[in-house]
């Protein structure tokens, strides 16, 4: 593992154990900013990783109708999709105390996923700043968000000092067009949690410096703190 003094790393012995301790850090970063300001938000990515930890974060006991929550990421698919993200955050974190949280998803009703990035920038806009985490995941190429290794504008959703916060992409690689915080977004935040699981993807992420993969991005920089969460 390649690492800056800004990467720590949590290991647990089993999956559940990480998604308890992960889902309770975050309960816990969201009260205490609520301590200081009106309103906490959170930044989360989607796949099938976090599903564990968004069921247990539901449950928490904070102040929910305080908390905004977005997506580091969306596929530009209806609501009701399967692979839609926002399904997945309704569907799973969604619920309980937690549904009372004001949720902001990345996909519009404008089919032009080009012609929504003003409005989704705008409403982004809107949520407080810095996130109190941003939680990403880790594809098996070393993608991360959706800032995937042969999508054409990588160099800009990497450029850390790119002002633009949100931008269209086309991952070639997988599917859906999809819309993506930019790096520069994603380190405007308290700290960043990498949840990640299995064997083969701590590989990737070990590697991941000297290979050059958009993970990379985020293990090098030494703006935001970062956590990595591994379970076999
Ligand atoms: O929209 C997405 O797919 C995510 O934002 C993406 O970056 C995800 O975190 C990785 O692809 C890992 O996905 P898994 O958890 O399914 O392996």
């Amino acid at each position: 593992m390649v690492a800056t003094g800004m990467n720590d790393w949590q290991i647990f012995e089993t999956r559940t154990e990480l998604d308890d301790a992960l889902a309770g850090h975050l309960a816990a970063a969201l009260s205490a900013d609520l301590t200081r300001q009106p309103r906490s938000s959170i930044a989360l990515s989607g796949g099938s990783t976090p599903k564990g930890m968004f069921q247990r974060l539901s449950a928490a006991d904070l102040e929910w109708p305080r908390v905004d929550i977005t997506l580091v990421d969306e596929r530009w698919v209806d609501y009701g999709h399967p692979d839609s993200n926002a399904e997945l955050v309704r569907n799973c974190l969604l619920q309980g105390p937690a549904a009372s949280a004001r949720f902001l998803g990345l996909k519009t009703t404008t089919p032009d996923i080009t012609a929504a990035v003003p409005a989704v920038t705008e409403a982004l806009a809107k949520l407080q700043r810095p996130f109190t985490a941003v939680v990403l995941g880790m594809g098996g190429d070393g993608h991360t968000a959706s800032w995937f290794p042969q999508a054409s504008n990588l160099p800009e959703l990497l450029d850390p000092n790119n002002a633009v916060r949100v931008a269209a992409t086309d991952p070639v690689t997988a599917p859906h067009l999809r819309m993506t915080l930019t790096l520069a977004a994603v380190l405007d935040s308290h700290r960043i949690h990498l949840h990640i699981t299995g064997d083969d993807k701590r590989t990737v992420l070990e590697s991941a410096v000297a290979a050059g993969y958009p993970v990379a991005s985020i293990l090098t920089q030494t703006v935001t703190p970062v956590t990595i969460w591994w379970a076999p």
